[in-house]
């Protein structure tokens, strides 16, 4: 998952999208970039590292115009520490397109063949982003005729784009000196938002983002998601034009923005995150009492940060006190999001730790949000039996992760993942703990759509079933092959 926003306002915008990439730096750490437009010059700054450290003042000085566009990247291709891989990705014909991407594509090996035998152009980095940059310039090109663009040239395009490419893609360009386009993958699988505020006389100032709290946070009001295979077109004038781009739009969202990704004061297809992480608690809850003598648990315990709605909710459901036993340092990062499985696991013990207080002879009831790799259930477990815990029981409040993600989320390979061809027993020795507990995957599902009018979700990483044709056992293994750098 990566952090995307686009912007077409009446004043300057690069204030504006720096505000909201700080708000989205949770969906990505490794790198982070902002273009604007100015008439039909395009500016961009990126940078490795987060949003904070990231921009000086100089760069944010020449970001001049009224139309503009951000990414935070959690890498998912290519390389996480390539500069050269940072977003936005530029190709300057037709009209100079600059774009951002939140997604992963499952097509790229045909992408990339086709776009240097067929279409001759040339690509310079091992991004799947720069593949849908140059697959949707490409098609475009075909569309257009003269210098004007009519935006049914646009949407044609984007129809031609939706056949081309497979995956998971929420994207925004900035084409120079005509508008900003937002798009969305046929099953909707990432997120993307759309917003606007009055601009007086002249209309709206409008927003595009991965979440709805930078919408909150910039005073505009929500109009809606933007519809699986839907593309938007906002004018430099601030005229919207919208339309349906894809033959059989599908909404299919991914599970896991709900479980971990999201911030909780998102809504997200009409679903709070919050909420959703407060009945995935309840429903977590029912499964303990089913598996657990609750005579047998002193405290329930969250580990911070994403876990604490639902592990209030499990205390809350059983009736036994909540207790706050792990202090998290706040300049530490998300651990999960970090490349690398040794910064990961260093990072878990500068992030949390035990106080003994709250564990010396007691027995402790963990309530994690997932488990992936169980860096940081491993850690805990150590952790809480240093600090003088008697039993401890770890409980997840999403199933068994058992398959790679491949729409956006960084955990392609079968043998980084703990419960991977392990029963929950065998899951339960490898973490140390006392006792196991995960949500059933029909919870998980009951609990994230109640309520909504969202019918089906993307779980594949709990299920290995996967939206889209491309992603074969072939596949892969190829991804396996080709991992992240
Ligand atoms: O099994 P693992 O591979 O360790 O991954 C799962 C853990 O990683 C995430 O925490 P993270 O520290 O990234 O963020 P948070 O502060 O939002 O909980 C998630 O909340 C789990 O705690
Ligand atoms: N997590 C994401 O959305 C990543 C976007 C893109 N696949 C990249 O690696 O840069
Ligand atoms: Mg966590």
């Amino acid at each position: 998952m990566c952090g995307i926003v686009g912007l077409v306002s009446t004043s300057p915008v690069n204030q504006q999208v720096y505000d909201a990439l700080a708000l989205l730096q949770h969906r990505g750490q490794d790198s982070t970039g902002i273009a604007t437009a100015e008439g039909r010059v395009l500016h961009m700054a990126k940078a490795k590292g987060q949003v904070r450290e990231a921009y000086r003042t100089r760069d944010m000085r020449s970001l001049l115009g009224t139309m503009g566009l951000g990414h935070v990247r959690y890498a998912t291709r290519g390389s996480a520490s390539s500069e050269e891989e940072a977003q936005p990705f530029y190709v300057n014909a037709p009209y100079g397109i600059i774009l951002v991407h939140n997604g992963n594509l499952t097509n790229t090996r045909e992408l990339t063949r086709e776009l240097f035998e067929i279409d001759r152009r040339h690509l310079n980095t091992s991004s799947d982003t720069e593949l849908l940059v140059n697959v949707l310039a490409h098609e475009l090109q075909a569309q257009v005729t003269g210098s004007d663009l009519d935006p049914d040239q646009v949407f044609a395009a984007i129809s031609r784009v939706h056949e081309r490419v497979e995956g998971s893609y929420a994207a925004i360009a900035l084409i120079a000196g005509h508008g900003m386009l937002a798009f969305r993958d046929p099953f909707g699988i990432r997120p993307l938002v759309l917003g606007r505020r009055s601009a007086g006389l002249t209309g709206y100032e409008w927003v595009v983002a991965s979440e709805s709290l930078v919408l909150e946070a910039g005073g505009y009001e929500t109009v809606r998601e933007v519809a699986p295979g839907e593309a938007v077109f906002i004018t430099v004038g601030g005229e919207m034009i919208s339309r349906q781009c894809a033959a059989n739009p599908r909404l299919v969202p991914c599970s896991f923005e709900y479980v971990y990704l999201a911030r909780p004061d998102s809504i997200m297809n009409g679903i709070s995150v919050y909420e959703a992480r407060l009945r995935l608690g309840d429903r977590l809850a029912d499964t303990i009492a089913r598996y657990t003598p609750m005579g047998d648990i002193d405290v329930v315990m969250p580990i911070p940060d994403s876990s604490r709605p639902a592990a209030m909710q499990v205390a809350q459901k059983l009736g036994i006190p909540y207790r706050e036993g792990f202090y998290k340092n706040r300049y530490v990062g998300r651990t999960f999001i970090m490349p690398g499985q040794e910064t990961r696991k260093k990072s878990v013990k500068q992030k949390l730790n035990a106080m003994s207080s709250e564990f010396a002879g007691k027995n402790i009831l963990i309530v994690d949000d997932s488990i992936v790799r169980g860096t940081t259930s491993r850690e805990i477990v150590e952790m809480a039996r240093a600090a003088g815990a008697n039993k401890v029981t770890f409980t997840s409040a999403a199933p068994p992760v058992r398959y790679p993600h491949v729409y956006g989320i960084n955990m392609p390979t079968r043998r980084e993942l703990i419960a991977h061809g392990r029963k929950i027993p065998e899951i339960n020795t490898e973490l140390g703990s006392d006792h196991l507990i995960y949500q059933e995957v029909e919870d998980m599902q009951a609990a994230i759509i109640e309520g909504s009018d969202v019918t089906e979700l993307e779980m594949s990483c709990f299920t290995g079933e996967y939206v889209t044709g491309t992603v074969t056992p072939e596949y892969l293994r190829w991804v396996e092959e080709n991992q992240l750098s």
